[in-house]
């Protein structure tokens, strides 16, 4: 690209070097700098990416972006100085990325709980009405039945930018992102123009970043704030109805807002919900009637997911009758509440609740269908070195369940016995056990389990590792609780 073009977006204070005609490539990470690229020096909060111009010349980088003074060859590369890299970066990536966002309807989905849910089920009834369409989130990247791996739940600005024109130049016609209020404070969605803007709920989580909920709520406000004012544009706001937070959001923006809620007064409502543990039916009442929705997912929490969906989809202009046939069939979204297929006289769960909401949503998923006589084992686990105050709290909530396995969620740099001491802090019953090692801990819950019984794997969900240290080590509870299940019972997988 045109080094002119792409810079002239930045407001530069100096360029030290003679600028090459044209960039190459563009990006933040030294280690993919390519001959002839643009490295933008950004401070993170590990390192600072001014520590690694040498290199990233060294591999071809052509102009360097800084906003402190750097020590550079200026036969080998030009600096242009900015007062902000982080800044610079989200402009230079609409620029680099040609403002991708407008070439396809874009919806962003946030919340504490359900943006993975949501956005899944959005895109699960897009791909089965037909549609080319991409989803991005905690799960990776979903380009029209292709999953890429992220980093983040929701990425950098640069790559994010890069991912959507990528969905667009393959021709999709819409793309549903996941918005973490991480990734509203740090502006990777900057140069993202949302169409819809989704709203799940709001409770405690990653009070670590951002201190107090009134900042979280803020931060998750942000989504709707940055819907702009250009009414030319018809966007829309989609709220859930049952969540207090939801009034804050409907602040935060100029355009029409659509509810929907279970509990509340709202615009799109779930009635005569259905609850089973093979799936769930309701009536959705809305502007187009009443409608009969069956679904595969289990649990009330995807009722309030479907009716997100729903909503939205309406909003973008699909008929109820097209929406609703493919949640028909559409599979429960990978490790939310999804069963494990097995032979075993238990019932096991594999789901990814790691806050007291999710916690209590999901143990109420099944509570109800347990008979007396069979327990409900739940483990649970938190991640070392982010929110302690949440885990006093998800103890609490855990221990509607009948048995507790208390233990780690990726520990990182975090020694066991201080995860599981605070979770144990917040049990309201004695019947729990403190097992730091997950593996130990989920061959305990199958030691511990009787015929009947129902076990919940919580906190892994879809992943397949869990990070001890700063390493990766695969880990699945499933293929675990297997393992040890065969033994004990003598059966495993449907078909072994
Ligand atoms: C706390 C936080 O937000 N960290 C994010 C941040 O990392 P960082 O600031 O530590 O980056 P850094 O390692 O210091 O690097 C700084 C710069 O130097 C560059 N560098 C670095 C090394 C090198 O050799 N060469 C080089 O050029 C890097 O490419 C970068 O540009 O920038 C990285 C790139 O965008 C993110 O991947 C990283 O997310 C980490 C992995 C993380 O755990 N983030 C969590 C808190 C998060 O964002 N979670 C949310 C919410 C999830 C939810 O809702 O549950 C999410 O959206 O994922
Ligand atoms: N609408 C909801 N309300 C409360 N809990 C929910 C809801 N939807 C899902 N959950 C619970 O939260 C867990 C995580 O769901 P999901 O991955 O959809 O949320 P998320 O917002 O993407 O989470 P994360 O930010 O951690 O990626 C599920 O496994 C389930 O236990």
């Amino acid at each position: 690209m045109n080094t002119k073009e792409l810079l002239a977006i930045l407001p530069v204070k100096r360029v030290a070097g003679a600028l090459p005609e044209e960039v190459t490539d563009l990006t933040t990470d030294s280690r993919a700098v390519s001959a002839g690229g643009m490295f933008v020096c950004i401070e993170g909060y590990t390192v600072d990416g001014h520590r690694f111009v040498g290199s990233a010349i060294e591999s071809g980088a052509r102009v360097i972006i800084a906003s402190k003074p750097i020590e550079v060859d200026l036969d080998k590369a030009a600096v242009v100085y900015v007062e902000s890299t982080s800044r610079a970066i989200s402009l230079l990536a609409s620029v680099w990325c040609g403002y991708p966002s407008k070439r396809m309807k874009m919806i962003g989905v946030t919340g504490t709980n359900g943006k993975t849910s949501v956005s899944n089920i959005i895109h699960g009834i897009l791909m089965g009405a037909g549609e080319r369409s991409a989803v991005s989130g905690t799960i990776g990247f979903n380009l029209d039945g292709v999953l890429y791996e992220t980093e983040n739940t929701t990425t950098d600005v640069l790559t994010t930018q890069k991912m959507i024109a990528r969905a667009a130049e393959e021709g999709c016609d819409t793309m549903t992102m996941e918005v973490s209020s991480h990734g509203l404070i740090e502006g990777r969605m900057a140069g993202t123009e949302f169409d819809i803007a989704i709203f799940t709920n709001l409770t405690h989580d990653h009070l670590d970043f951002h201190g107090t909920m009134e900042n979280y709520g803020n931060a998750k406000g942000l989504l709707f704030a940055q819907l702009g004012q250009d009414f030319q544009q018809h966007k829309v706001a989609v709220l859930n109805a049952d969540d207090p937070w939801h009034t804050k959001m409907k602040e935060m923006t100029s355009y029409p807002v659509l509810t929907y809620g279970i509990h509340a007064d709202a615009m799109f409502k779930a009635a005569n919900v259905n609850l089973r543990t093979d799936g769930t039916s309701f009536t959705l009442c809305c502007p187009e009637g009443e409608w009969e929705v069956e679904m595969r997912m289990i649990g009330e929490f995807s009722v309030s997911n479907a009716l997100a969906a729903i909503t939205a989809l309406y909003a973008k202009g699909l008929a109820i009758p097209d929406i609703l046939a493919p949640l028909r069939y559409l599979a429960p979204i990978k490790g939310r509440m999804e069963r494990v297929e097995t032979e075993l006289p238990l019932t096991i769960y594999v789901d990814y609740a790691h806050s007291a909401d999710a916690i209590e949503k999901a143990i109420d998923a099944v509570l109800p269908y347990k008979s007396a006589e069979s327990k409900l084992i739940f483990v649970i686990g938190t991640g070392g070195n982010r929110d302690r105050k949440k885990r006093p709290v998800m103890a609490e909530k855990a221990s509607a369940a009948d048995y507790v396995i208390l233990t780690t969620d990726d520990p990182r740099d975090e020694p066991y016995d201080s995860i599981t001491s605070e979770l144990a802090a917040g049990m309201v019953h004695k019947q729990f056990a403190c097992i730091g090692d997950r593996e130990a801990a989920v061959r305990h819950a199958i030691e511990v389990a009787d015929e009947g019984d129902i076990i919940i794997f919580a906190g892994k969900g879809h992943e397949d590792f869990q990070i001890i240290g700063s390493t990766k080590y695969p880990h699945s509870d499933a293929a675990i609780a297997l393992e040890e299940a065969g033994k004990k019972f003598g059966k495993g997988l449907i078909g072994n």
